[in-house]
């Protein structure tokens, strides 16, 4: 795994949270995009080497409005930075890890990304990404 590629916050409402983010971090969302197949609105922010992704709900049967349900706003994820995501899956799978999706997914920004199940990782929601290369 490179680097952290992003943290995942759950915010209620990306009109509220996104010029919040703005002053906190003092710099400019560069990107915010809909990815349907999560059913989310995202929004990105760089921190030196790392990301910032806010994540709205836009269904209810979200994991992000799912997760603020049951645990309010805040960190939801974090998000590795790999190489060979098919690899890292294997390697992960082979430890004993339970990948949430057997094949990598389109994430936003550009990624192909993969979950590992919050349940063997102390709680954490871990998310694998690869830049797709054209
Ligand atoms: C925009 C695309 C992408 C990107 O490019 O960056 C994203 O970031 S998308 C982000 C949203 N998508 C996902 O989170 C997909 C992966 N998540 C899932 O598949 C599910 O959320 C889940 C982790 C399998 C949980 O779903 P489910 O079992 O249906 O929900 P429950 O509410 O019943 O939770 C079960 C269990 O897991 C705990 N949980 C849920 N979410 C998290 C979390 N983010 N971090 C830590 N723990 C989490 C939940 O509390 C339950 O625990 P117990 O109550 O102890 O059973
Ligand atoms: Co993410």
């Amino acid at each position: 795994m490179k680097k952290v590629e992003h943290i995942g916050i759950a915010v209620k409402s990306m009109d509220v949270s996104l010029p919040l983010f703005e002053k906190l971090l003092n710099t400019a969302c560069y990107k915010q995009e809909a990815v349907e197949s999560e059913h989310v609105l995202t929004a990105f922010f760089k921190t030196g080497e790392t990301k910032i992704e806010l994540l709205e709900a836009t269904a209810e049967t979200s994991a992000i409005a799912k997760f603020i349900e049951k645990k309010g706003e805040g960190i939801h994820h974090i998000a590795f930075d790999v190489e060979d995501i098919e690899a890292e899956m294997k390697r992960l799978q082979g430890e004993g890890f339970v990948l949430l999706n057997e094949v990598p997914k389109r994430g936003a920004d550009n990624k192909l990304v993969c979950f590992l199940h919050p349940k063997n990782t102390n709680g954490v929601l871990v998310e694998l990404c690869q830049e797709i290369r054209s």
